[in-house]
């Protein structure tokens, strides 16, 4: 079998002299190919992980508008701010291997959605797959297996809905109280903490109010580890938001 070092010998054969090797010996030559490889497998990995989100929602894990939330771009003027910022910035650091969950509860434009996307955005850029979905799209894409036009089974998207690292689940409380919602949610963090993977919460309720919406034994399981609960209190920033900042 031809070794590295038979193979790099042969290439500096036929090289034209005037041609200067990359790679100085075999061993050189073998670690190249080697990190080629790994390179491509990950490539292999993160486009298997987009062609998954857009099979779940049709779309990339996290909307346009927050594509650009950051750590760094939410302006802290309070300490309810500082707190929530400090959290959520822990919790993304604490992330690999966590299986605790998070709420952020409270009043609109507070940046429940933005530091819920800059976690989200912290964890993609470090390899993860990150879904934040309403929860009136999710019910479309759950009801849109039913139709017979539909290529993917409802069984199918809540397998997918369960396996990304983390799914977070916007708008809780503004949806109508159907049974079937609250079914749908209930099977979809029951088996993401039954398989050790976190789910976010984003809702202008307060906990007691999410309780009854969404009943003890879902809210249980969001307590599940290191939980985190942020209560967004303070005044909107929409009134604020220019639209070009970030
Ligand atoms: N502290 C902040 N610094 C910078 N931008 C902020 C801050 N708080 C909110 N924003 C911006 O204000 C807008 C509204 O915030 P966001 O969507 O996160 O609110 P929300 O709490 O999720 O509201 P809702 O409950 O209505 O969904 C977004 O564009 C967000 O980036």
């Amino acid at each position: 079998m031809k070794t590295p070092t038979d193979l790099f010998s042969r290439l500096k054969k036929m090289m034209p002299a005037n041609v200067q090797p990359k790679f100085t010996s075999g061993e050189e030559l073998l670690a190249w190919n080697q990190e080629q490889g790994r390179l491509r497998s990950e490539s292999i990995v993160r486009e298997n992980r987009a062609m998954k989100m857009q099979r779940v929602m049709g779309r990339s894990g996290i909307r346009e508008l927050h594509m650009n939330c950051s750590f760094d771009n939410y302006r802290v003027e309070n300490e309810g701010q500082r707190r929530a910022l400090t959290m959520a910035r822990q919790y993304a650091n604490d992330f690999e291997g966590s299986i605790a969950s998070f709420v952020f509860s409270g009043r609109p434009g507070t940046g429940k959605n933005h530091l819920a996307a800059a976690i989200g955005n912290d964890l993609i850029l470090r390899g993860k797959s990150v879904l934040i979905v309403t929860v009136a799209d999710l019910m479309s894409s759950m009801k849109g297996t039913f139709s017979g036009g539909s290529d993917i089974t409802e069984e199918r998207l809540l397998h997918d809905l369960s396996t990304v690292d983390l799914l977070v689940i916007d708008e809780i409380g503004m949806q109508s109280e159907s049974r079937y919602e609250k079914v749908i949610i209930n099977q979809i963090v029951d088996r993401r903490s039954s398989s050790k993977r976190p789910t976010g919460m984003l809702s202008n309720l307060d906990p007691a109010g999410m309780n009854t919406l969404l009943g003890e034994r879902v809210m249980d399981r969001m307590r599940l580890g290191n939980s985190m609960w942020v209560r967004f209190d303070w005044e909107s920033y929409r009134s604020r938001v220019r639209g070009d900042e970030y």
